[in-house]
């Protein structure tokens, strides 16, 4: 069902549910934002506690090296040092190495070798800041240099040094093997098929970027033993879980909070080195410890994103059905595995490579490889691997409509799944829960004006004038994830939620998941709202501390909405419930003989079927659930409900986005001129936020696209440690942005709704692409790699390779 501009007149028609009610409170001004634009925001940084001393981290300057001696003791001598830590001592204490959120393995400091740039080696606490990065330079580490491994296409040769000379028996840089779909399928589908389209296709590694950079503050109090960590993650309580593990401290003595969080975009969900340092200087010197990255070390050792390397093939008939999807991938996780990912999936949900299409057959083979760059894979706003799956996809049905010389929107409604095959098991096993496609296309078509488009563009050509129109639609799996598939190192990914409504009729909500500038406080708030006629403004969102917050696991892969959202909806259907057994009681009549109402005037109340005047409000409801007299039999006093929602499917959101660009064919840039997204989030809960979020992904995904690469030297050197040479987009980079709709609901979703954090970065570095691609048509320019940079264009306009850059 598409509810389409179908809401009724009285009803804000950004904002609708299943049903055609209106959700939430619509578009409502973000509850944080007034501490926020007033400087009142409380970051790690400005936790400040008596005695707090601070860690600066040692870094190893090259990429692969023997660690032969380390020495400290100029560094132990500095006046203001209180103690120095080498991964020897670590090494004493068993804390030497620390498990990564995909099973593998980090060093905390370097023992036997180091193997990236930026790698931990020591840390130093100091009593204040300038003189723990002062020490850092006292202290004298003897490497002997080891031969990098660079680029993953020859981390697998044989003559290559091998990275990993931690793991047992390892002889060779082979991460992982991972494949999806049938293969034997596939290649039946393409022998048969009239058109087959190879193409080679890079995502380059990038970075997150957050504006706030890592860091904590530990604070070990040895009396009661127990641990204070305040810490910039997305997921405190797998965190502390996984604290409790390592560190063998008990799980109930440890209590990390993540206040607010200057953006997190997946940077923030693996533990760092410099997390478990901040603890151990804690324990160490029996003070609090603080320590905060700097920009560079964030750029060069925290957890980057992509690095994939695609060998795509499509397969089609001559009139642009396409029949089957194959790739080869070949994925670069740095030194360690530091993806955050369901450990059942290697290689996250990139299984949903084969797009929004009716396919009979696809197939994925990946190979992933240690090389000597910093740990990561993250999942940069994107629901694990979903950003590189969409972007292959949709830059190979480019490729296909070029080789066919056919409009690719044209190609693209031809191929897009239908309404009537939702619920649809895709070829590699996902189970897309909804979807209206063609509608979203046709919609985001009218918005930009594309037939007028490609009349300018012809136009244009004729005066030598280089635009580009460029599209994607992308469909996302969000929301992991059902227990049954789905955990991270063990832990289910199901969300706790908890409501207490006050006497006065105030409530309280509090949410495992964690808001690093999304808004929950403000949209779990209208959530719980909505169900209850309470106002949000009455409803206060308590998140990010572990004890103050029922166990879930985190914010990530736009799970929140899909998830605790879901949790929440439900907790508070769930004092609905009790409130009604209350109810009957004030109002002495049946449980069956009442009837939910929700106005402006009395927000939610508890009316007797066919008789309006007897009604009482969810307020009544909770004075008297605290109140004198006596409650139904087995009711307990009080409001509150709490629940654990495991949820039944991922949710499926997807859309249809337009960028036009201008290429100057003198000076090769390439000038954003308009982008349109529509994105179909199923109902959406605050329609400004969701537009935020957009704008937000749009501007990612123009940086990715354009500008934005972490490159190496052939010695491993990071050629991109800071914003001088990682360059980020800003407002001058990005045009108005253009937004539309559809609402199709996820079935299983109790309110519907879909999360949309991250899917403009996903549906928007291919259409930017394709509109670059599209622009250089007339130098027969079929595919350029990202990010299309002045050079690069003008190498694909030459009829080049790209360069490396
Ligand atoms: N339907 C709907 C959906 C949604 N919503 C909204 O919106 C938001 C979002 O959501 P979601 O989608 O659910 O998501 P989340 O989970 O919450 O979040 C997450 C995401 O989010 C995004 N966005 C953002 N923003 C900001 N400001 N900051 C940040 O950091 C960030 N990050 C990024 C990322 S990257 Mo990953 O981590 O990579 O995986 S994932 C991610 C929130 O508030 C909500 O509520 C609404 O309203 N409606
Ligand atoms: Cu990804």
């Amino acid at each position: 069902m598409t509810t389409l501009d179908k809401a009724p007149e009285t009803v804000d028609p950004d904002s609708v549910s299943n049903d055609g009610k209106p959700c939430g409170h619509g578009r409502m001004l973000r509850k944080e934002d007034p501490r926020f634009v007033r400087g009142k925001g409380h970051y790690v940084d400005d936790v400040q506690l008596p005695g707090m001393l601070h860690l600066a981290i040692l870094r190893s300057p090259v990429a692969h090296a023997r660690v032969v001696s380390v020495d400290t003791t100029a560094a132990q001598e500095h006046p203001k040092v209180v103690a120095v830590v080498t991964g020897a001592d670590l090494a004493e204490k068993g804390l030497a190495w620390m498990p990564t959120l995909s099973n593998d393995v980090q060093a905390v400091l370097a023992t036997d070798k180091v193997r990236f740039q930026g790698q931990e080696v020591a840390f130093v606490v100091a009593e204040d800041r300038y003189s723990a990065r002062d020490a850092l330079e006292l202290i004298d580490v003897e490497y002997e240099p080891l031969e990098p491994v660079v680029d993953a296409r020859t981390a697998l040769s044989p003559d290559a040094p091998v990275i990993r000379t931690d793991l047992d028996g390892k002889t060779d840089n082979h991460c992982f093997e991972w494949e999806t779909g049938d293969s034997a399928a596939t290649d039946a589908v393409f022998a048969k098929a009239d058109v087959v389209v190879r193409q080679e296709v890079v995502y380059p590694r990038v970075h997150p970027a957050p504006m706030e950079t890592c860091g904590a503050v530990a604070d070990y109090d040895a009396v009661n033993g127990k641990l204070t960590l305040w810490s910039t993650s997305q997921a405190p309580h797998a965190h502390r879980t996984l604290y409790a593990l390592v560190a063998g401290l008990p799980e109930h003595k440890i209590r990390v909070i993540s206040p607010d969080i200057g953006g997190g975009f997946g940077n923030k969900v693996p533990i760092y080195p410099g997390y478990v340092c901040a603890i151990v200087g804690s324990l160490v010197t029996g003070k609090p410890v603080k320590w905060m990255e700097d920009r560079s070390e964030n750029l060069t050792s925290t957890g980057f994103a992509r690095d994939y390397i695609m060998v795509g093939e499509i397969a089609a008939t001559s009139e642009g059905k396409i029949l089957a999807i194959r790739t080869d991938v070949l994925a670069d996780h740095g030194a360690f595995n530091g993806t955050a990912a369901p450990i059942k999936y290697p290689a996250g949900f990139f299984g949903v490579f084969t797009g929004s299409y009716d396919l009979e057959a696809a197939y994925c083979h990946m190979t992933a490889v240690y090389t000597n760059k910093a740990p990561g894979g993250v999942a940069y706003a994107c629901s694990f691997r979903i950003t590189e799956a969409v972007y292959l996809v949709e830059r190979m049905v480019d490729c296909l409509a070029y080789d066919l010389d056919m409009d690719p929107a044209e190609l693209r409604l031809k191929n897009l799944l239908r309404p009537d095959q939702f619920p649809y098991t895709s070829k590699t096993g996902w189970k897309y829960d909804s979807g209206d496609y063609a509608t979203t296309m046709r919609k985001a078509m009218d918005m930009i004006g594309y037939d007028e488009l490609r009349r300018e563009q012809a136009e244009r050509r004729e005066r030598g004038e280089l635009m580009g129109i460029g599209m994607s639609f992308f469909t996302e799996a969000v929301g992991a994830g059902p227990r049954k598939d789905m955990d991270i190192l063990g832990l289910g990914m199901a969300d706790g939620c908890e409501l207490t409504v006050h006497p006065t009729g105030k409530a309280v909500v509090r949410i495992s998941v964690q808001t690093q500038g999304q808004g929950h406080e403000t949209t779990f708030a209208q959530i719980v709202g909505e169900e209850l006629g309470i106002p949000p403004e009455d409803i206060d969102v308590v998140h990010g501390d572990t004890d103050n917050t029922p166990f879930g696991l985190g914010t990530y892969g736009s799970r929140s909405t899909p998830v605790s959202g879901a949790a929440a909806a439900l907790v508070a259907r769930k004092v609905r419930d009790k409130a009604r057994i209350i109810a009957s009681g004030m109002l002495e009549v049946s449980v069956a003989d009442l009837e939910w109402v929700k106005d402006d005037e009395r927000g939610g109340a508890f009316q007797v079927k066919g008789d309006p005047s007897a009604a009482v409000t969810i307020q009544d409801i909770a004075m008297r659930s605290y109140g004198a007299g006596d409650l139904p039999d087995g009711i307990e006093g009080g409001l509150e409900a709490q629940i654990c929602y495991n949820p039944e499917n991922l949710t499926y959101p997807y859309g249809a986005y337009f960028c036009i660009v201008d290429v100057d064919p003198g000076t090769c840039e390439v000038k954003v001129r308009r982008f349109l997204a529509v994105d179909d989030c199923g109902t959406r809960i605050n329609p400004m936020i969701i537009e935020g979020q957009v704008h937000g992904g749009i501007t990612d995904g123009i940086g990715m696209a354009l500008m934005e690469i972490v490159a190496f030297d052939e010695d491993g050197n990071c050629l991109g440690g800071s914003f001088m040479d990682y360059l980020i987009p800003t407002a001058l980079e990005v045009p108005h942005f253009e937004t539309g709709f559809t609402v199709t609901p996820s079935p299983h979703h109790p309110i519907g709704a879909k999360g949309v954090g991250e899917s403009a970065t996903v549906g928007s570095p291919p259409a930017v692409v394709n509109a670059v691609v599209d622009a250089l048509k007339p130098y027969g320019v079929r595919h350029a790699d990202m990010p299309l940079t002045p050079s690069r264009v003008w190498e694909a306009m030459q009829g080049r390779a790209a360069p490396p850059i």
